[in-house]
């Protein structure tokens, strides 16, 4: 029987029968070297072809001085180089959005791909458990291709067959450390390819200021910070109801600020209007006149604002019932926001039990009821567990901020969101750092994006109230 396997393998192969001591030992033929040296010599010319394939910019960037050099002396050759770099410096200067779109990334991502990915890719395959190394033979996912973004890699995998995203999902961390980045997250490019986003630097390490109060009024979407792809961040709060979970100072506060700053100039043509619960009345007190009298603090004054919520709810719900489907904002029927800071005081932590249940009953009756006809709740919560809010489920949109445990990110964001790369519990608690820092799932993907809220500062808001109250 002869059996072809790679290496010194076979030499460590003995099998015995089970109850003699006779020991069989496969014969070894030795491969001569001009065999080995030829099969090395076309891998090569052929990952050179690979190359020049997939890098044709690069390749030619480090091809054409060495043939300059080859054929008109190393003079001529350094010419090039010089003339090139120098061309290169002045585009990057003139114009560095096109100097980046079409050269500066696709000449990172080149080096990057040899430096980083291709020089540790077996290594790290094989330590992480994502290669398979079978009678001898290593298999291993295929590095596709790295793409360059102004703040990460994007690598390209192909998956070994029978592996599933979420072997990978798993392996995260030895994926990071392995290439040498601060975290790494993965998504489903197409069947059997996956992305992996591995962060070069962080573009959400600096507090951002107030967003501009928006020209136009508008209902939304608000824009309220940026995403880590340095697109802003917006978000939708008619038509849907929005859950913000965040441990104690992660910038919970931001996010509802942010919101009231863009619908701004909606309040002020009177399509908006903002009614805000302060249990905590640390929050919303500060701009307290931008709610006039549409602002509770006690938890029997909240539990009647809610209940006059649900009222206009069910009013309008008899008005357009068989007339209209959706809800456009006007001065007669504005959008309604409802703004709950720390909703827990109102549910878990209300020690009077009939309030807590006309709140609870108020509350999942505005999210269950009131999209259609221009209600909307957007809510604060720093502990998301389902004995904390059981109605968590009934928010559409869910942030996910700073969170004490690692369990507590799917239980905002959704099954498998951690897994995933939504590591919330991973935001640093320093405010400068991590406030205001979180997590989303939009709706087109289920890809949680990492983005930011701008802080708006004491000063932006009473400006704001100001300006209301103008
Ligand atoms: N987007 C942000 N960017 C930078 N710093 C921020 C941001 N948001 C908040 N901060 C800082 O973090 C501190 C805590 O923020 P904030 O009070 O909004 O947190 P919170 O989640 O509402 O906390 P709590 O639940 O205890 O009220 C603020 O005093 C501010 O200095």
């Amino acid at each position: 029987m002869f059996k072809k396997l790679p290496g010194d393998e076979t030499q460590s192969l003995v099998s015995t029968t089970p109850d003699t001591a006779v020991v069989f030992r496969p014969a070894v033929v030795r491969t001569p070297a001009f065999v080995t040296l030829v099969i090395f010599a076309a891998r090569l010319v052929a990952g050179l072809v690979r190359l020049v394939w997939r890098h044709p910019i690069a390749s030619a960037v480090v091809a054409a001085p060495c043939a300059v050099a080859w054929w008109y002396g190393w003079r001529a050759g350094l010419v090039l180089v010089a003339v090139a770099v120098t061309v290169l410096a002045l585009w990057c200067s003139l114009h560095r959005p096109s100097f980046l779109r079409w050269a500066g990334w696709r000449l990172l991502a080149f080096w990057r791909f040899l430096w980083v990915y291709r020089r540790h890719w077996q290594a790290v395959m094989v330590v992480s458990g994502l290669g398979r190394h079978l009678r001898g033979r290593d298999y291993l996912p295929h590095l596709v291709r790295v793409r360059c973004t102004s703040w990460a890699d994007v690598v390209t995998v192909k998956m070994l067959h029978g592996q599933a995203v979420k072997d990978w999902a798993d392996r995260l961390d030895h994926l990071a450390h392995g290439f040498g980045a601060r975290s790494c997250r993965v998504s489903i490019a197409r069947a059997g390819r996956l992305h992996l986003v591995f962060p070069r630097h962080d573009p959400l390490a600096v507090p951002l200021p107030a967003m501009p109060i928006p020209e136009q009024a508008s209902v939304g979407p608000v824009c309220i910070g940026t995403r880590e792809d340095g697109a802003p961040w917006l978000l939708n709060v008619h038509g849907t109801h929005v859950l913000v979970a965040g441990a104690t100072g992660a910038g919970k506060g931001s996010v509802i600020w942010s919101t009231i700053r863009g619908l701004l100039p909606a309040v002020r043509a009177d399509l908006v209007e903002i009614w805000a619960l302060d249990p905590k009345r640390m929050e919303l007190s500060f701009g307290r006149a931008l709610f006039g009298d549409r602002y509770a603090a006690t938890p029997a004054e909240c539990a009647d604002l809610l209940e006059a919520a649900v009222a206009v709810m069910q009013e309008r719900a008899d008005r357009f019932a068989g007339l209209q489907r959706s809800h456009t904002p006007t001065p007669e029927d504005p959008f309604v926001l409802v703004v709950v800071d720390e909703v827990a005081f109102l549910t878990a932590y209300q020690s009077d039990k009939s309030l807590k249940l006309r709140i609870t009953a108020a509350l999942a009756t505005l999210t269950t009821q009131g999209r259609a006809v221009g209600v909307g709740v957007l809510a604060a919560l720093q502990d998301p567990r389902k004995d904390v809010l059981n109605i968590r489920n009934l928010f559409p949109d869910k942030i996910a901020l700073r969170l004490d445990e690692s369990e507590q990110v799917d239980m905002v964001l959704g099954d498998g969101a951690r897994d995933r790369g939504a590591l919330a519990d991973h935001i640093s608690p320093v405010p400068q750092q991590g406030a205001g820092v979180g997590y989303v799932r939009l709706e087109a993907s289920p890809e949680p994006i990492r983005v930011r809220a701008a802080y708006v500062s004491d000063a932006d808001i009473r400006a704001m109230a100001e300006a209301v109250a103008a």
